[in-house]
């Protein structure tokens, strides 16, 4: 049965009454050991999103992952709820990746990665991460004082990354391939050459490039009905439309 606002909400502050800082949402079991995670606001889902997950392969089950704690921004509209309730409606076109839906309080993902299989036991979990987000994983900002080595070594070591291009005004492609070599070369300081392998490099191909769920939001707020049905996929757009959420 489709998840409502209601349930959802019902969901989500039992999970913030309690200990567990990781809680699948749905009534799948997971049901293989390799799962492929995508973690986001979901604020709302956009066809980036989208796209992201047609990149799991066959033999893995994708996990999306509610952010209910971001590591640099605050939670804005929609609420909590609404999201679970366009998250559920974008699995519905990712059927065969048999996803399950999750929540998640950490906001770093060395830390995520271990609520996950502590509670799971999956064998590999694979991250999906935009080329942004590759590289706030990477920025040493975040590991104060431990420093980045020690803090993402077992991350490195259990799990994988695999990074989707997002080119934008500050990095093309060509920049973004760049910065993959240069951690293969060993030229990012403080980040082991080795940590390459562990992340491969994609790009988009089934729409969706250039695709934000901040330019989502803007064209709601200007009334763009027809560019926000362009952005989001379909399920999501009749979610839009029924909770009006932003
Ligand atoms: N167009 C895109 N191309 C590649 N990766 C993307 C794209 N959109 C989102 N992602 C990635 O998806 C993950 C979740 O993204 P997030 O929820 O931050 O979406 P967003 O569209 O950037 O959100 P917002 O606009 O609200 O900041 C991140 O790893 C992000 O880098
Ligand atoms: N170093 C890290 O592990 C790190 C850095 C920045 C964002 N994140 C996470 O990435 C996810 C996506 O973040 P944004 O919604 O800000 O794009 C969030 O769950 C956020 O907390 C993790």
């Amino acid at each position: 049965m489709p998840l409502t606002v209601e349930n959802a909400k019902q969901l989500i502050d039992d999970f913030m009454l309690r200990d567990a800082t990781f809680m699948l949402v749905n009534y799948n079991e997971p049901q293989v050991d390799k799962i492929y995670i995508l973690d986001s606001s979901f604020n709302p889902p956009q066809n980036a999103h989208l796209s992201m997950c047609k990149l799991v392969p066959k033999d893995a089950q994708l996990l999306l992952l509610l952010s209910v704690k971001n590591a640099d921004k605050k939670a804005v509209p929609a609420s909590f709820a609404e999201r679970l309730v366009m998250m559920e409606a974008m699995a519905l076109d990712l059927q065969e990746a048999r996803p399950i839906i999750g929540l998640c309080k950490h906001a770093l993902f060395a830390d995520k990665a271990e609520a996950i299989h502590n509670s799971l036991h999956t064998a590999s979990q694979s991250y999906l991460l935009g080329f942004d987000t590759l590289v706030r994983l990477l920025d040493p900002k975040y590991y104060e004082p431990q420093g980045i080595e020690q803090a993402l070594g077992h991350f490195f070591a259990s799990t994988k990354v695999m990074c989707v291009a997002r080119p934008d005004v500050s990095s093309g492609l060509s920049e973004q391939e760049e910065y993959m070599r240069s951690i293969a070369k060993g030229d990012m300081k403080g980040i082991p050459a080795q940590w390459a392998s562990r992340i491969t490099f994609a790009t988009l191909r089934n729409g969706g490039e250039g695709v934000s769920s901040t330019a989502v939001r803007k064209a709601i707020k200007e009334k763009n009905d027809e560019l926000v049905k362009s952005l989001v996929p379909p399920a999501v757009y009749q979610v839009l439309k029924e909770l009006r959420p932003y």
